[in-house]
């Protein structure tokens, strides 16, 4: 069947990509991602200057995902902007994701992205990892300051990384402000932020920043990403795309977003613990569950969540 997907009107090849943060900050690692199957080449966050990020131990694997509080680690906005014309080669989609510390540094970041090679500019207002910034998708009123300024400019579809979010009420009142400005995509959802994993031989937590509190990610968190994306989906017009991310690992869970509503898919902890494989294997999965299941189509099946 065919898997190929539409997001904020680019056409990606397949229903899997990449999501922002493991195995995507060097150049080396992109030209990798270019020559795997994921139908996208999408960056680590970056932010003005580089960054070495958090002290280590800052990422663990557990039986069902990770925690990890990396600190935004990247090279600086400016070598990303350096690389991209070298990996147009792979003729997929290039999603630069942009991490700004402060709406002028967001201001800036994606006026020169609107300038690049990227295709798609996705925004992240939801890392919980930086020491003394609060996570701006949880802030409403500095959501909608944001968008104001970083939507001033460009015609590159724009899109936002968003936190998860656990109240109707939250759900209403974000999709009210996304719909306020001309915010082409979301990404829904980020790591659940500020979670504690201990280990009760060592009788300390398992990562070194910000006392053990780091995002969990993984299958922990997929019920809570079908959730917003279900939601997200209901509430925002058919205009704006979903990009799913949460707990993804085979074609199953990409399926169960699929039926959510999602337009497409991105694999974060899989794809740091299993290399870029997991994307042709997903496809594959995917693929077969939807031939067994006679869909055509990915549009399909693509919403088609059937309430009890
Ligand atoms: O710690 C990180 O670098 C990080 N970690 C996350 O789980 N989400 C994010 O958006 C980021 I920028």
């Amino acid at each position: 069947p065919n898997l190929s997907s539409t997001v904020a009107e680019v056409n990606f090849a397949s229903y899997i990509l990449n999501a922002s943060g493991p195995r995507c900050t060097t150049e080396a690692e992109l030209h990798n991602l270019g020559q795997s199957e994921s139908a996208a080449i999408m960056t680590k966050s970056c932010t003005l200057l580089a960054r070495e990020g958090n002290p280590e131990p800052r990422y663990k694997a557990l039986p069902q995902g990770s925690i990890q509080s990396m600190g935004l680690p990247n090279l600086g906005y400016k070598a990303y902007l350096d690389m991209l014309p070298r990996l147009t080669q792979y003729n997929k989609p290039l999603i630069v994701s942009i991490s700004g510390l402060s709406i002028n540094d967001n201001v800036e970041m994606v006026s020169a992205f609107q300038k690049s090679a990227a295709d798609l500019l996705e925004v992240n207002f939801s890392c919980p990892n930086v020491p003394g910034k609060p996570q701006l998708g949880y802030d409403f009123e500095q959501t909608d300051k944001a968008l104001a300024a970083i939507t001033k400019f460009g015609d590159k579809p724009l899109g936002i990384k968003l936190p998860a979010y656990f109240d109707f009420n939250h759900f209403e009142t974000v999709a009210n402000i996304l719909k306020k400005y001309p915010v082409k995509f979301i990404s829904s959802i980020n790591s659940i932020g500020n979670t504690l994993v201990i280990d009760p031989e060592t009788e300390s937590p398992v990562i070194k920043p910000k006392a053990g509190f780091g995002g969990l990610c993984g299958s922990y968190i997929k019920p809570i990403g079908l959730a917003n994306v279900n939601a997200f989906r209901q509430l925002l017009p058919k205009e704006i795309s979903i990009f799913g991310v949460g707990g993804i690992y085979s074609g199953s869970d990409a399926f169960e977003y699929l039926l959510a509503g999602a337009d497409a898919v991105q694999v974060a902890t899989c794809y740091q613990e299993q290399g870029t494989e997991c994307f042709s294997r997903i496809s594959n999965e995917l693929s077969q569950i939807l031939s067994r299941k006679n869909y055509q189509d990915i549009n399909d099946a693509k919403g088609a969540l059937k309430l009890l």
